[in-house]
C-alpha cells in the first residue's frame, strides 16, 4: 500500500476532484461519516454520551463539521469548538460550517483564555473528543491558544479520535511541530500518510484506521511515490505453494556462517528460523568447538567447521558455489580472520548474500569490498550497526530512517533493512518499504539472528531478494506480536519468535490454496 507525504496527498485529492470529477464535498462527506461512525462505536460503550469536536479552519475542520452533523442526527449531544479565525473557513469546509450554523449547533470560538476554560468545562463525564484542528495542512510550529488547547486535551484523560492525523504531527515525517494531540484512534483517509507510520507520530495516532473515502484506484495509481507500507495483502500469496513432485533440493541450500565461542546461540537461532521458513537444506559453519552444541540444539541443521573452511580457501570457494544463498555474521566476532572470511564470501558468491551483525561490524572497516560483489546483497543493520557503516550518529539515523536507508542502498547497490520501529527496507532503485509489525518485546538478544535466518530460508527457495526481505520483516514482526500477546513483551525471547513462524506461514499460504481449490 502506498504511503504519501502531505504534498502527494493533496495531489491525490486534486486528481480525484479535477481528473475524475469527484466533487471535493463528497470526499469530505465520506471522511466525516467515517469519523462519526467510529465515534458512535466508541460511544456505544459509554453510559452517558457527549462529543466535543475541535475544528480548525481548514478542510480537517471541515471533516469535523460533517462528523458533527451526522452525530447530531443520531441524537448525540455535541459541543463544537473552532480554533482560528472563522472568516478563513473556505470552500467545502465553509459549506459544512454554514449547515451547522443553520441547524443551530452550539459553536464556541476559542480566541482567548476564557474560551479554553469553556472547552475544559465541556469535557464532562464520559465525553469523547474529536480532533479536527490540523491534518495534512499543518505547516509550522503549533503555538499560543491552540497549543494550550492541545495540552488541555492531552491532560483531560478523555478518549480522542483524531481526524486524518493527530493535530501537531507532521504528515511528512511523523515529527511533532511543538506539541501534538495524543489520540486513542486515528482515522486516516484512503492511504496512510508518512506521519501516521513513522515515529514519534505513529505513537500519537493510537490505533490507526485507514478508511476509503471514494478516491478511485486509477487516481491512486497515478500518484508517483516509491514508498510503500507492507501489509498482510502484500504478503499473502507471495510464498510459492509446495508441489507434490518436489524434494529438499527444490527448496534450496542455505549456508549460514554464524556463531563463535559464547555465541553459538546466534547460529542455532538463525538455522532454526531458516528451516522453519522452508529452506530445504541448512548448513551452518561454526568454529570446530561449537559444532557439538549446534548439532545438539538444531538437529536438522548440518554443521561445518569454520576453521576447515578458513584453512582451505579452494574448498571454501567451491562450497560457496554450490549454495543457493549465504548468510554471514550473527555472533561471528570481529577477528581479522573473520574479516577475511567475509571478503571470501563477497568475492566468490553469485547467489544472494545476507550480511548481519558482526558481518556488518567488520564490513564497516572497508565498505569498498562490497564493490567486488557479483551477488545481490542484503544488509540488516540495527541503528548502531548503521552508525558504524555510515559514520552518522544513531540520533540522525533514527530521525531520518527513510533517507539514510535509501541513500545507503543507492550508494552501495544493496538491499538495506534498517531495524527498529518502524523497520525500513530500501533497494538500489530507490524503492522503500516500511514494516510496522513488531513490538518492543522483540528488543531481546537474538531476535535479529532469527530475522537473518528467516530471510535466508526464503532466499534458499528462490524467492527474490527484495521479496524475501519484505516477507521476512513482516512475518518476523508479526511472530513477535503473537509471541508478545501470549507471553508479554517483558518475557518474550528470540526462540519464542521462531515458535510463531509455522502458524503464520500457514495463514499467508492459506488464501491462494483456497483460491486454487475453488477453480
Ligand atoms: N479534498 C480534499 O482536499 C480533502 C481533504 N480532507 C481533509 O483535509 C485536510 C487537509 O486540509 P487543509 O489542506 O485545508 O489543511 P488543514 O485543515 O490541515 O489545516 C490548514 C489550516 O490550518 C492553518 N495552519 C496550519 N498550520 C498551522 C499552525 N501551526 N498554526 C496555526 N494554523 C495553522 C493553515 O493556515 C490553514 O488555515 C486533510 O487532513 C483531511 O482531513 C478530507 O476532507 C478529504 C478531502
Ligand atoms: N520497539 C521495537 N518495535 C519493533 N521491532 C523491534 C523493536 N525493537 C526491536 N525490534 C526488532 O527486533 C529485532 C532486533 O534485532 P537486533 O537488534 O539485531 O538483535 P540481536 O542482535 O540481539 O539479534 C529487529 O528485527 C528489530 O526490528
Ligand atoms: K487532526
Amino acid at each position: 500500500m502506498k504511503v504519501l507525504n502531505n504534498k502527494e496527498m493533496r495531489e491525490l485529492d486534486r486528481i480525484a476532484i479535477e481528473v475524475y470529477s469527484i466533487p471535493g464535498i463528497i470526499l469530505m462527506e465520506n471522511a466525516g461519516i467515517a469519523v462519526a461512525q467510529q465515534a458512535m462505536k466508541v460511544l456505544n460503550n459509554k453510559p452517558s454520551k457527549k462529543v466535543v469536536i475541535l475544528c480548525g479552519v481548514g478542510n480537517n475542520g471541515g471533516d469535523g463539521f460533517v462528523a458533527a452533523r451526522h452525530l447530531r442526527n443520531k441524537g448525540i449531544p455535541l459541543d463544537v469548538f473552532i480554533l482560528g479565525e472563522p472568516a478563513r473557513i473556505k470552500g467545502d469546509a465553509r459549506t459544512n460550517y454554514d449547515i451547522l450554523l443553520k441547524l443551530g449547533v452550539s459553536i464556541t470560538y476559542i480566541e482567548e483564555e476564557k474560551d479554553v476554560t469553556a472547552f475544559e468545562k465541556a469535557l464532562v463525564n464520559d465525553s469523547i473528543i474529536i480532533d479536527g484542528i490540523f491534518g495534512t495542512g499543518l505547516h509550522r510550529e503549533v503555538e499560543g491558544i491552540i497549543k494550550e488547547v492541545i495540552i488541555t486535551t492531552n491532560n483531560s484523560g478523555k478518549e480522542v479520535i483524531a481526524i486524518d492525523i493527530p493535530s501537531g504531527v507532521n504528515g511528512n515525517d511523523g515529527k511533532i511541530n511543538g506539541v501534538a494531540i495524543q489520540a486513542a484512534k486515528t482515522i486516516t483517509f484512503q492511504l496512510p500518510k508518512l506521519g501516521n507510520i513513522l515515529y514519534p507520530g505513529r505513537a500519537y495516532c493510537g490505533e490507526l484506521m485507514i478508511k476509503d473515502i471514494g478516491i478511485p484506484q486509477e487516481a491512486i495509481n497515478s500518484v508517483q511515490t516509491k514508498i510503500q507500507l507492507i501489509t498482510e495483502d502484500d504478503i499473502t500469496g507471495i510464498l510459492p505453494q509446495r508441489r507434490p513432485d518436489t524434494h529438499k533440493g527444490t527448496y534450496g541450500k542455505a549456508f549460514i556462517i554464524a556463531g563463535s565461542p559464547g555465541m553459538t546461540g546466534a547460529a542455532i537461532l538463525a538455522s532454526k528460523a531458516a528451516l522453519r521458513c522452508g529452506g530445504g537444506i541448512v548448513k551452518v559453519a561454526v568454529p570446530q568447538a561449537q559444532m557439538d552444541i549446534l548439532e545438539n540444539k538444531s538437529i536438522e541443521a548440518i554443521s561445518v567447521s569454520l576453521e576447515d573452511l578458513q584453512g582451505n580457501k579452494k574448498e571454501f570457494i567451491e562450497r560457496l558455489q554450490t549454495e543457493d544463498t549465504v548468510a554471514i555474521g550473527p555472533g561471528c566476532g570481529q577477528s581479522d580472520a573473520f574479516f577475511d572470511t567475509l571478503g571470501t564470501v563477497i568475492n566468490n558468491t553469485t547467489v544472494p548474500i545476507v550480511i548481519d551483525a558482526d558481518g556488518l561490524n567488520v564490513l564497516a572497516k572497508n565498505l569498498n569490498i562490497l564493490k567486488n560483489s557479483k551477488a545481490p546483497c542484503i544488509i540488516t543493520p540495527h541503528p548502531g550497526e548503521m552508525a558504524r557503516l555510515t559514520g552518522l550518529s544513531i540520533e540522525v539515523i533514527n530521525k531520518e530512517r527513510i533517507k539514510v536507508t535509501k541513500d545507503f542502498s543507492e550508494k552501495w547497490g544493496v538491499i538495506t533493512l534498517l531495524k527498529g520501529a518502524a523497520t525500513v527496507i530500501a533497494d538500489p532503485e530507490g524503492n522503500v518499504y516500511i514494516n510496522t509489525t513488531g513490538n518492543p518485546g522483540m528488543a531481546t538478544a537474538g531476535s535479529g539472528d532469527v530475522l537473518t535466518g528467516m530471510i535466508t530460508g526464503f532466499l534458499a527457495q528462490g524467492i527474490s531478494p527484495i521479496k524475501a526481505t519484505i516477507i521476512a520483516a513482516y512475518l518476523h514482526g508479526k511472530a513477535g506480536d503473537r509471541g508478545s500477546v501470549k507471553l508479554g513483551q517483558y518475557s518474550l525471547m528470540a526462540g519464542d519468535i521462531i515458535k510463531e513462524i509455522p502458524c503464520l506461514i500457514k495463514e499467508v499460504l492459506a488464501e491462494p490454496l483456497k483460491k486454487s481449490n475453488n477453480t
